[in-house]
């Protein structure tokens, strides 16, 4: 089991938002400023130049940062050494359903577990969002895809074969 964090600036809508719902089963934990996060976490940061891939999965925790699209500022987290971007993978939300890597918190910490092979625990955070589920269903074949790669650079050329 790695260990979950959430960044929460408060710029969600709290009553949508999908990792106070994990906070609440105790299964992540919820911080407020940045000197919280852990220093030695994996940063979930779409606009990181690595892939997330299996060779991450000795990380000791992971964290998203659970700002609303518009005011995400990935610069304010420079100091963190370790920053992932997820490769192609498609949103099972309502709001984005379909569009490909603006994930929600929750499904893009299910990803990441996924990928560095703790598919149970990825299982157990989705089960706790009505849709969550559906999230794995819509992304099965490059889940599995990524989840056998070697390193990031092969993560990234599976993500090639989806963008052709
Ligand atoms: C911008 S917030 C939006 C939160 C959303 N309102 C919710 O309730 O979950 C989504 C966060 O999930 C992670 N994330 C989403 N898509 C990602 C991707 N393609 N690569 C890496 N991280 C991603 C990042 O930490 C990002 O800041």
């Amino acid at each position: 089991m790695i260990p979950l964090y959430a960044y929460r600036d408060n710029s969600c809508d709290p009553k949508k938002c999908t990792v106070k719902k994990l906070e609440k089963f105790g299964l992540i934990k919820i911080v407020t400023t940045i000197p919280a996060i852990p220093r030695s976490t994996l940063i979930l940061d779409p606009t990181a130049e690595q892939a997330l891939s299996p060779a991450d999965r000795m990380v000791r925790s992971i964290t998203a940062l659970d700002c609303s699209w518009e005011v995400l500022d990935t610069g304010a987290f420079t100091s963190f050494r370790l920053h992932r971007a997820l490769p192609f993978l498609v949103a099972a939300n309502p709001v984005n359903f379909g569009r490909p890597f603006r994930l929600t918190s929750v499904e893009a910490i299910a990803a990441a577990l996924f990928i560095m092979g703790e598919q149970d625990q990825a299982r157990a955070v989705l089960a706790k969002i009505n849709w969550g589920i559906r999230f794995l269903e819509v992304n099965e074949e490059p889940l599995d895809l990524y989840a056998a790669a070697k390193d990031s650079a092969e993560v990234v050329a599976i993500q090639a074969t989806y963008l052709d």
